[in-house]
Parts: C-alpha cells; structure tokens; sequence
C-alpha cells in the first residue's frame, strides 16, 4: 500500500490537544467545535439500561460443539453479528498481566513531552505515528484525541523508526500483547464461521498473512465536551477489531443502533469486539460493521488501545459464495483487493460508513 503524496496535503495547524489544556484548560479552539448537528450529545447511561452490546463468554465457547452452553453463546455471537455488529467478550484467556503492561507502556508514552512523542511523528497523508489521521485539509474539524498508531504485522508494514525507544519497554509490550490479540482474533474468526455454518477455517484460509494493526487512542478531559468529538463516527475498515478500553475507563465509545447513540459501558477485563467493513462485505451484509464515535468527558481522561486485524493486502474480497442467492439474497458488494480498499480508507477522512461505498453495488 503506497502513502500518499505528502507535498500535495496541506492540513493547517493540528494544535495537540494534551498541550492546549495544560496550557489554557477551559479554552476549546474553533477547529475542534463541532456543526451543532455533529456534536457529540452525552447520553444518560440510564436511559440505556436495557440497551446493552451483548456479552460473550469465549470460556463456553471451549466447551465441545455439541455442548449447549456452546452452542447458546454460538447463537448470542451470531445476534450479536447481526444486529449490533458489536459486543464484549469476557474470559478471553488473555492474562491480566499482558493487559496491563501495554495499558501501562501506553499511558506512560502519552505522558511523555511533547518533544518525545513529536521523534514520532503521523506525517500529512501516513496512518502511522502520533499525530491524529484522517486528515486532509485545513479547514477540517479536528478530535479531541491525540493517536499513536503503528503496523504491527507482517513485518513488511511496520516503520521501525516509529517504534519509540521509550517508554523503555513499550516495543517489548506491543510485541507481546500483539501475539495474543492475534490468536484472539483467529479463534474469533472461527467461532464467527461456526456461527454462519461455514468450515471453522474459511476465513484463516482466505486471510493469508493477516495484517495487524494497533492505534492508541489518547482523550484528555475537555471543558465542553458538548462541543467536541473524540473520535469522529466511522465503521473500521479491518475485519474484525479489538478494543481496550484502560481500567475504570469511563464511557467514551458510543455505537448507532436504530438511529440512536447508544453508549458501551466497560466492563471489568472484558475487550470489545466489533465487525468491520471487510466482514460486512464477505458476508453480503448479514454481518455488520456499524458505525461508531467516542465522546470525551469533563473531568476524566480515558485511553484505548485498539487492534485492527484485516487479511493480507493480497486477498481478493467478494461476498462469500454461501451468503449470496440471485433470487433471494442477491450479492451487494463487487469484488475488490484489500490493499485497494486499505489505501482508499486511509486517504479518505473518517465519515460514518462512507469508506464502504467503495465496494456497494448501487442498484
Ligand atoms: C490511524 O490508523 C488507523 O486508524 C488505521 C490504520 C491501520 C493501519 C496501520 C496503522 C498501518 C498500515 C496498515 C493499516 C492501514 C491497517 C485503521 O485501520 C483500519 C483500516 C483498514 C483498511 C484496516 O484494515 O484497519
Ligand atoms: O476509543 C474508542 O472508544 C473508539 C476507538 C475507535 O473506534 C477506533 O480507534 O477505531
Ligand atoms: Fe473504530
């Protein structure tokens, strides 16, 4: 995937948004005021009660096929698929240990001067570095977010020079987080077959070399959160994508279901799990990948760390043979490379699910 031409991006100035509230806490700059109808609304939690992403048990997932707590959490991983496109999976198997040390190295690096993080810098047109992405040009809204985001495999789209040597166990970390939210991700996208009755390795098989990707996402407080928006709406462009949000995070991420912002509360040890666009179109659209944004909060800040697993730049994508019927369920999405779709996702701003056009057969 080939970065854009950088000289021909101009992208005004990109104030960092831990520098202006330690420098003028209660001042929010015109560039990250938001239209009044995209402004991130804070919801009560309250109104919400009964309105809850699902909750997966992977430990029930281990049982033998024929076992009904199998297949009952089966079931609850394919309504979730369907009709939610999110949900959190408890007793994941990933050590408390490994969780913490990248939650660790992560806010420690966020922490760092300015000076520090800038020896890494997201270049106009790049997605890797700590900077914000996604934009294009100058008179463009800005989030209340500051990124760090590297390619973490195959070793081919990693930029060793955006590795940071501090915090001093940071690469060591990544690596080692990394291989668990790899396996993850496998033992996810076979359960997500299952649930589709296709053969537990489909999606292994067609993947090749997965590539993997890690942002980090920073949101310090900010005086009028019902101004700004932490991360613009957008559906991811991998295929499956974990989140993490850091211990006794408050609520940031809020996904749209039936129009309505709809807020994930974390939970103790849990990760997020959602469909992204290249799960949409490989299941013609049974499985969704939906759109979703963070809003930030007065007083607390809040980290993620957020891993995008997607299929080798190689791969040909098309809705799978199984999930399309002329008749009854005709194919909605053309054929394409992931490389292709990579490249249009990253050189387009974050703007719900608009990336996806790309691939929609518009009747
Ligand atoms: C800021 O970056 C992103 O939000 C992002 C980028 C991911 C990538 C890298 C950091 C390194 C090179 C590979 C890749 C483009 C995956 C989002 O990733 C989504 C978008 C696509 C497409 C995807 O697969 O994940
Ligand atoms: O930080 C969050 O809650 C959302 C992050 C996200 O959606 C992303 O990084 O793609
Ligand atoms: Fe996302």
């Amino acid at each position: 995937m080939a970065p854009l031409p950088i000289s021909s991006i101009r992208v005004g100035k990109i104030d960092d948004v831990q520098e202006l509230i330690k420098s003028k806490p209660n001042k929010v700059p015109e560039r990250f005021i938001r239209e009044a109808n995209e402004r991130g609304v804070l919801v009560s939690h309250k109104t919400h009660l009964h309105h809850h992403i699902p909750v997966v048990d992977l430990s029930k997932l281990s049982k033998p096929h024929t076992d009904d707590d199998f297949l009952f959490e089966i079931l609850k991983l394919s309504q979730a698929c369907e009709d939610w496109g999110f949900f959190q999976v408890i007793n994941h198997g990933i050590e408390v240990g490994v969780v913490e040390d990248i939650e660790k190295v992560a806010k420690e690096f966020f922490e760092m001067p300015l000076e520090e993080k800038k020896k890494y810098p997201m270049e106009p047109g790049t997605v890797q570095g700590y900077g914000q992405a996604f934009i294009f040009s100058e008179d463009q809204k800005l989030d209340w977010c500051n990124m760090f985001a590297l390619g973490v495999h195959p070793p081919s789209i990693r930029n060793p020079k955006l590795w940071p040597s501090k915090p001093a166990r940071f690469s060591e970390n990544l690596e080692g987080y990394s291989k668990e939210i790899r396996k993850l991700c496998k033992r996810l996208l076979k359960y997500i077959a299952i649930s589709l009755d296709l053969k537990e390795e489909r999606f292994e098989e067609m993947f090749g070399e997965a590539v993997q990707a890690v942002r980090m996402n920073y949101y310090p407080p900010c005086s009028r959160p019902d101004l700004v928006m932490g991360l613009s709406p957008h559906s991811d462009g991998s295929a499956l994508t974990v989140l993490q949000q850091s211990k006794n995070s408050c609520v940031g991420l809020q996904i749209l279901k039936d129009n309505t912002w709809v807020p994930v509360l974390p939970l103790p040890n849990a990760l997020v799990i959602n469909i992204g666009d290249t799960v949409e179109v490989l299941t013609n659209g049974k499985y969704k990948s939906v759109e979703h944004r963070a809003v930030t909060n007065r007083e607390r800040e809040r980290l993620t760390i957020v891993t995008f697993y997607a299929p080798n730049y190689e791969v040909k994508i098309e809705p799978m043979g199984e999930l399309v019927d002329d008749e009854t369920n005709p194919c909605k999405y053309r054929s394409y490379n992931h490389g292709d779709y990579s490249y249009h996702y990253v050189s387009n701003k974050l703007q719900g699910k608009k990336s996806l056009d790309f691939a929609k057969i518009l009747n």
